[in-house]
């Protein structure tokens, strides 16, 4: 099997173009286990594929590293992005990928030597609360507590087609994101598990972050967690429409629009390509 290998801000994926290669089994959530095994496999933060789409000019599907499959995935859309211009399978620097949680816009902004810099993504409208994220604990709000890792943290309940819990705490780095994280990610509160943000805020246009996330577990950097969590301290005051956030491996800048749609933009690298045998 052809693959390629790209991160964005360090959250790594092994991508596949299935119009370039034959996948070697119809068991996905396998092939992402084992691809992302860093001692047998390639090592990743879980599997993307490139595939045609019939409503958008491209379209992806992500499985985390432990197989279970996603609706989103900001950093890997971004990959996709740059992936999709510099390989022609679009022509223009303006152009949508479909997600199982929707079609999103991308644009990619270019260097002098014509190679993709930046990409900027129209993450959607964030939605709040236990109508957006499935939650059967006790709480009615979009604020709703949970006790994890012998400790109680209240967070917001925040989908960006996939699900985020997004806790304020005072620094992210007094956290022990890898215990409380995976605590909290598979609290029997979240029956499809949940994504785990650690947010502060350190101006109202710049925040800090640590991410535990679903299926994966510690990465350095998750976008759709980024832009939830924007959403989530926009909507409460805390800080102004455009933020940059410090994530383990770069910053990330969020902007929130008029019509609330979330943009997101940053960096997306290639870092291999090569052939897995299975
Ligand atoms: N790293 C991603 C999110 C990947 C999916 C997530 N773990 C989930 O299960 O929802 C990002 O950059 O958004």
């Amino acid at each position: 099997m052809q693959f390629f290998k790209m991160h964005a801000l360090g959250n790594n994926y092994v991508f596949v173009d299935v119009a370039r290669t034959t996948l070697p089994t119809d068991d996905l959530p396998s092939l992402a286990r084992r691809v992302s095994d860093v001692r047998r496999g390639i090592g990743s933060d879980g599997l993307i594929l490139v595939t045609p789409s019939d409503s958008a000019d491209v379209g992806m599907r992500i499985w985390n590293a432990d197989g279970s499959e996603a609706e989103s995935c900001g950093n890997g859309l971004r990959c996709v992005a740059r992936y999709a211009y510099e390989r022609g399978l679009v022509d223009a620097t303006h152009f949508s990928i479909e997600t199982k949680a929707g079609i999103v816009a991308a644009q990619v902004h270019l260097d002098v030597a014509g190679r993709v810099r930046l990409v900027t993504i129209d993450m959607g409208v964030a939605r709040f609360g236990p109508e957006a994220v499935p939650y059967r604990g006790a709480g009615r709000g979009e604020d709703v507590r949970v006790e994890a890792a012998g400790g109680c943290y209240t967070g917001t309940l925040v989908s960006m087609g996939n699900p985020h819990f997004v806790t304020l705490v005072d620094r992210v780095d007094e956290i022990d994101v890898e215990r409380v994280g995976r605590a909290i990610e598979s609290h029997p509160d979240f029956p499809e598990r949940v994504n785990v943000e650690f947010v502060s805020v350190l101006a109202p246009d710049e925040i800090d972050f640590r991410v535990y996330e679903r299926g994966s577990g510690v990465t350095f950097a998750c976008g759709t967690g980024a832009c939830a969590s924007v959403a989530a301290l926009f909507k409460k005051g805390w800080v102004g429409n455009r933020v940059t956030v410090h994530l383990l491996g770069g910053d990330l800048d969020i902007e929130i629009r008029e019509d609330g749609h979330v943009w997101m933009t940053g960096e997306a690298h290639w870092v291999c390509e090569g052939t897995y045998y299975v």
